[in-house]
């Protein structure tokens, strides 16, 4: 099984969030919707109680047909995740907060295939940047992005109050930390064009879903809104919306200009890569596909071969998206190496696909 875990579109509920309809439910037709992540967060059942939950909803996750690609934690309760487990129930892993058990300690209870997110705002996350060893954690929520609810003690994300800030907050908590970030806080379909722009790997949301009147009509919508603002960033007309990043907010300018895409400056770079981690044995397939889901995430044109994946985009987005795909697999605590290729061409486009038509023309040329 594979330690990769696509937070792009994730469900967090509880029996409290879900106005008396049945938790099991909202993940079902939440799932169908086609949302890639959920976590349990029941902050007021006892720990029977969500060992029940914990397997109506792995079976539900099962009967849906979803096993190998959604995967399902449980927020703070780490006894919880052991209980379960220890009955047979397929937890993946483990949500926790900055003053909750020590991710160390629930990596090392939990072993090395497990899932580990972890909460952080932009000033603890820095300093949690430099402490963390690789291999502890797997993907770091950020929020709230909003006001919410759902969260009694919830903070804004650094800056958050004032709007066109806390997306340059975003983006330098996204450029700065060498995991996938997922961003959630009174999140709605509004807000994901300009999440992806920042740079994060994904939204997480409660009410959005669990309080919606059609829950599968709310998560459809959501899903299907982040896939069309994630399918390439590089493209031109998008420029304007990176006019609001704030860049003398930004820790690393790198941040603002990572999804920039101007016509003036667009470089296009064809890159060929290949990441694979050393010393794990002779099976390479499951570590590998930690680092092209990264590639695939950024919506940038990508195509997996046997032995590289090929893309294209701006300059700064392919490098920044490289950047990530090594880290993704370096923090998952394996040696890793990586060969890259790169094209930087003037006044071309498409070359991802262009390239290989061009040749295949040919071909048919000659067979003719
Ligand atoms: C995906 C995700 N991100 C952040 C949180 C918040 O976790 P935490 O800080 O531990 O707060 P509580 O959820 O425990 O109130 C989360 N649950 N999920
Ligand atoms: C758990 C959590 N952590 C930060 S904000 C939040 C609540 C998200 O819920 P909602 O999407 O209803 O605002
Ligand atoms: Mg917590």
């Amino acid at each position: 099984m594979s330690r990769y875990c696509d937070i792009s579109s994730y469900l967090v509920v509880g029996p409290e969030d879900t106005h008396g309809r049945p938790v099991v439910d909202i993940v079902r037709v939440a799932l169908q919707a086609g949302i890639t992540m959920v976590q349990l967060r029941a902050k007021h059942s006892d720990a029977k109680a969500m060992i029940a939950l914990c397997e109506q909803i792995a079976q539900c996750i099962a009967q849906e047909g979803k096993q190998e690609q959604v995967k399902f934690v449980v927020d703070d309760r780490l006894d919880v995740v052991l209980a379960a487990r220890d009955a047979g129930i397929r937890v993946d892993g483990i949500h926790v907060g900055q003053s909750d058990i020590p991710v160390q300690v629930c990596r090392k209870l939990l072993g090395p295939d497990a899932i580990v997110g972890l909460s952080a705002h932009t000033v603890d996350l820095i300093s949690m940047i430099t402490e963390l060893e690789p291999g502890i954690i797997d993907y770091v929520g950020a929020g709230a992005l909003h006001p919410t609810s759902s969260k009694a003690d919830a903070h804004l994300i650094e800056n958050a109050s004032e709007d066109s800030h806390a997306l340059a907050d975003i983006a330098a908590l996204c450029h700065v930390c060498p995991y996938p970030v997922v961003v959630g806080g009174g999140v709605t379909v509004a807000d994901l064009p300009q999440l992806a722009q920042a740079g994060a790997q994904g939204w997480f949301v409660i009410s959005a879903i669990a309080g919606a009147d059609d829950p599968y009509r709310a998560a459809s919508e959501l899903v299907s809104t982040w896939r069309e603002v994630t399918k390439d960033t590089s493209t031109p007309d998008q420029s304007h919306e990176v006019s609001v990043i704030d860049s003398t907010n930004v820790v690393d300018s790198a941040a603002s200009t990572a999804k920039t895409d101007d016509k003036d400056t667009y470089i296009n770079t064809l890159a060929q890569v290949a990441i694979w981690p050393v010393g794990t044995g002779e099976e390479l397939s499951s570590h590998v596909a930690q680092a092209v889901a990264i590639i695939h995430q950024s919506g940038l044109p990508a195509h997996t071969h046997a032995m590289s994946t090929d893309m294209e985009g701006d300059f700064p987005n392919v490098m920044h998206t490289i950047e990530q795909a090594i880290l993704a697999l370096y923090h998952a605590g394996v040696r890793t190496q990586a060969s890259i290729q790169l094209d930087l061409r003037a006044g071309v486009r498409n070359q991802i696909h262009e390239k290989v038509t061009a040749v295949e023309r040919i071909l048919q040329q000659d067979v003719r």
